[in-house]
């Protein structure tokens, strides 16, 4: 799947995923991937599509750097290797967001969320970087009516806007815009709410720091269809304008008729067919497999 938006090999080498002759298998069974190989320009939204034990959500973890597998060459993402370069996934430029209600916290892996949280505290994370925030907006609040030709109406805004960002890495216009999208009120205690309410913070915790690639495996499925368009609209609008590259693995493919970029077919733990939104007869003959075989509707 190379080519893709304003990419050569080289911009596709520095952002893009490369999986290489992939082998893996989980300890006794026998391999769900023999020799896998597969390419997602940078700025791709690709529909990974299969049967129900295919691989899909292997695959995904494979790229979120959950499994090891062989040397670092094997799975390249963002021109590291998906498992050894820790750093891609805690300083948030690689996002998986998958079926289990939990968060990654450090080299503590996966921690499965349960107890009496609020989502406030779930997105914003604890008292304490609150009321750091609060202290910090005070102390600006005064310095600008105390000497308020000091930084002007913008040099405040922006003050503020940096030190948001510098004490808990995320940007807070960033972190409104989820809140609003997602339709999330912050009293929502986490042990008391649907399903869907509860995926809708996992996907708004997941979606705080401007990934550059975001691994998806059926989370829209919970969602009302409504809260599920406007998420399909943000993600599209994050690929063009910030060249982000999403891996979106489902079985629904209403709403995706023109959302997708590139479609992957996997049977059997391969990668049958591939082609890009653009390539029309590729992706008609990539769609027939998957709709032949029950796995797709036809789109
Ligand atoms: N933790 C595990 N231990 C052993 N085998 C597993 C494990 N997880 C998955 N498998 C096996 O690996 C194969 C691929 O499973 P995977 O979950 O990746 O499929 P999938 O395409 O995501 O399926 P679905 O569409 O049902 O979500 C299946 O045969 C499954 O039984």
């Amino acid at each position: 799947m190379a080519g893709g938006v304003g990419n050569g090999e080289e911009g596709w080498r520095r952002s893009g995923i490369e999986v290489s002759a992939l082998q893996f298998g989980y300890e006794g069974q026998p391999p769900v991937f023999a020799r896998f190989n597969l390419r997602i320009a940078p700025g791709s939204r690709c529909l990974l599509v299969g049967a129900n034990g295919s691989g899909k959500t292997t695959l995904l973890k494979i790229l979120a750097g959950k499994h090891m597998v062989g040397g670092r060459d094997v799975v390249r993402v963002l021109n590291g290797s998906a498992f050894h370069d820790t750093q891609l996934v805690c300083n948030g430029d690689l996002s998986y967001l998958g079926g289990s209600w939990s968060r990654t916290i450090g080299s503590a892996g996966d921690v499965p969320l349960q107890g009496d949280f609020s989502a406030e505290h779930m997105i914003f994370g604890d008292d304490l970087s609150h009321l750091l925030h609060i202290g910090f907006c005070i102390n600006v609040a005064i310095t600008f009516v105390a000497y308020p030709n000091l930084l002007g109406t913008k040099g405040y805004v922006v003050v503020v806007a940096i030190t948001f960002i510098v004490f808990d890495g995320v940007d807070p216009v960033r972190r409104e815009k989820l809140i609003d999208l997602l339709d999330i009120d912050l009293q929502w205690r986490m042990h008391k709410v649907s399903d869907g309410q509860r995926r809708r913070v996992q996907i708004c915790m997941g979606l705080l720091h401007p990934y550059k690639v975001l691994l998806l495996d059926e989370i829209t499925v919970d969602l009302d269809v409504v809260t599920r368009m406007d998420l399909l609209d943000f993600f599209k609008e994050e690929c063009e304008q910030r060249e982000a590259t999403i891996v979106y693995a489902t079985h629904i493919f209403d709403g995706l008729e023109t959302w997708a970029t590139d479609v992957a077919y996997i049977q059997e733990g391969e990668l049958r067919k591939s082609a890009k939104y653009s390539d029309i007869e590729e992706l008609k003959r990539c769609q027939k497999l998957a709709v032949s075989s029950g796995v797709m509707a036809p789109i």
